[in-house]
């Protein structure tokens, strides 16, 4: 039950997970606030570019479709009946969270903090929110069968815990500045 609980979440994030991953690591280039600020401050900063969130949306569109491939080969052994996306869940998810991260870097301009500043609990679940948002715009009914109540909890509590890691290991390696 618990397995299959946790086995269901990470799947159906994986298209969320990842394309802040691959923002980091293709991000760069013409901001997307182009540099205008309000009230004094960056509307966004130079740490949301269009190359990232277009890198980023592309990456985890492109993980939903070969996640439906590779899904019953991984489903069989686990015994676990791990969901398929509908084009229009996996680019919800994609965008949705490149959406919450952009988002949540206006929220921390607006608070004061400059790029790169740590904003504990909004950075672990920036995305999450953003996903889960426009997944259910996209594809209601998809949504509704895939993140039942206890997979959101398991969502809920599993993602902070795999950006904590995950961020520690990407500053590790060196591909971030922060690790956060
Ligand atoms: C995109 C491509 C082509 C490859 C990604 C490679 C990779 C390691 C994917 C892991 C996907 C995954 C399951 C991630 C965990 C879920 C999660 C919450 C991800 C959020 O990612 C945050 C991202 C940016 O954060 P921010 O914008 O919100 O501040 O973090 C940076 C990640 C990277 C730069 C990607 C590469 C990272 C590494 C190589 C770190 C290595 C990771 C570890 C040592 C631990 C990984 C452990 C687990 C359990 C995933
Ligand atoms: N939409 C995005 C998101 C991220 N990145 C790249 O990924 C890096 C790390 O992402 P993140 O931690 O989200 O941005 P910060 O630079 O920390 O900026 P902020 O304080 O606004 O979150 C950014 O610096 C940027 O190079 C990008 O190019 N475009
Ligand atoms: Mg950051």
């Amino acid at each position: 039950m618990v397995v299959s609980l946790v086995a269901t979440a990470f799947w159906a994030m994986l298209p969320a997970y990842v394309p802040n991953n691959a923002a980091v690591l293709a991000g760069g280039g013409r901001p997307i606030d182009g540099g205008r600020t309000w009230g004094g401050r960056r509307v966004l900063g130079d740490g949301k570019t269009w190359r990232g969130t277009a890198a980023g949306t592309l990456a985890g569109t492109f993980l939903a479709v070969v996640l439906n491939a590779v899904g019953p080969a991984v489903s069989d052994p686990l015994g676990v009946a791990l969901p398929t996306f509908p084009l229009a869940a996996g680019f919800g998810l994609a965008l949705g969270a490149m959406l919450g991260d952009i988002g949540a870097s206006f929220l921390k301009r607006r608070s004061g903090r400059e790029r790169g500043a740590a904003f504990p609990g909004l950075d672990q679940l920036d995305f999450v929110v953003g996903a889960l948002a426009l997944a259910f715009v996209a594809a209601p009914g998809w949504f509704s069968a895939t993140f039942t109540l206890p997979v959101l909890a398991v969502v809920l509590v599993m993602t902070p815990v795999l950006h904590v890691v995950t961020n520690v290991g990407a500053y590790l390696l060196g591909l971030k500045n922060e690790p956060w």
